[in-house]
């Protein structure tokens, strides 16, 4: 039996919803390359690809806003400075994504689900322009049937609302289906829309082991949840 079917009684969910940088991608370097170019537009010193790897995880605004705080407290900093600082940030990220990888493992899941007809979403922080683009330059577009970025609907996660969007379109309960993040804001949003969450070590998580959060399972590649273990009942 697989990890996966384990999980769910020793059947299947009919629906998994993925997060996507930190999940999928290792995004980072891509987004450190664009906040550096937006700070120093403004005047400002790079913050380099370790620090920028804290502050991923709630969206393109909140990003450039712990940038400009150096910290992932960001309330100090002007709206009219954040707002500046998001058109140049967007702009540079727009450029391109080359320095971005889908991790190891990924591509083998995703097939092994597409094959047992398993429904596919992806919930990101994102911005929604950022995500189409995204699947087709790293070979992942076709998988997913619901593209949900940070700014499709009034909520981001860890609000759990964009689950309950994908779960009703779906037309899947929430124990049929099954959240894979990499940050708390992806299992307090799974935890909070009654759907299990398997959670990604490589990824970001603002600098805390993932395993804090108490997530199902914790995984360090996405192979390991579909591959068959002998001896798992
Ligand atoms: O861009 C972000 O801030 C995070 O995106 P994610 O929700 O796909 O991890
Ligand atoms: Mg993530």
């Amino acid at each position: 039996m697989t990890r996966l079917e384990q999980l769910f009684d020793g059947t299947l969910p009919r629906l998994v919803m993925f997060d996507l940088d930190g999940t999928l991608m290792d995004s980072v370097p891509d987004l450190a390359a664009a906040v550096d170019k937006m700070l120093m537009l403004l005047g400002r010193k790079p913050a380099g690809i370790e620090r920028v790897r804290d502050w991923v995880g709630n969206g393109s605004r909140v990003l450039v806003r712990r940038a400009l705080a150096g910290g992932l407290q960001h309330e100090g900093v002007a709206n009219e400075l954040a707002d500046e600082a998001l058109a140049l940030f967007m702009q540079a990220y727009s450029g391109g994504h080359a320095l971005t990888a889908v991790y190891p493992g990924v591509r083998d899941c995703l097939d092994w689900l597409r094959e047992r007809d398993i429904k596919l979403a992806i919930i990101t922080n994102k911005p929604a322009q950022f995500i189409e683009p995204l699947l087709e330059e790293k070979g992942l577009a076709g998988y997913f049937q619901w593209l949900i970025g940070g700014d499709t609907l009034p909520q981001q996660k860890p609000d759990p609302a964009a689950l309950f969007y994908v779960m009703d379109k779906a037309d899947v309960a929430p124990a049929d289906a099954l959240f894979i993040g990499d940050s708390r804001n992806d299992v307090r949003a799974a935890k909070a829309a009654g759907v299990p969450c398997v959670a990604l070590s490589y990824g970001y998580n603002h600098g805390e082991p993932i395993v804090n959060e108490a997530p199902a399972l914790v995984l360090d590649d996405l192979r390991e949840l579909v591959a068959s273990v002998p001896g798992l009942r």
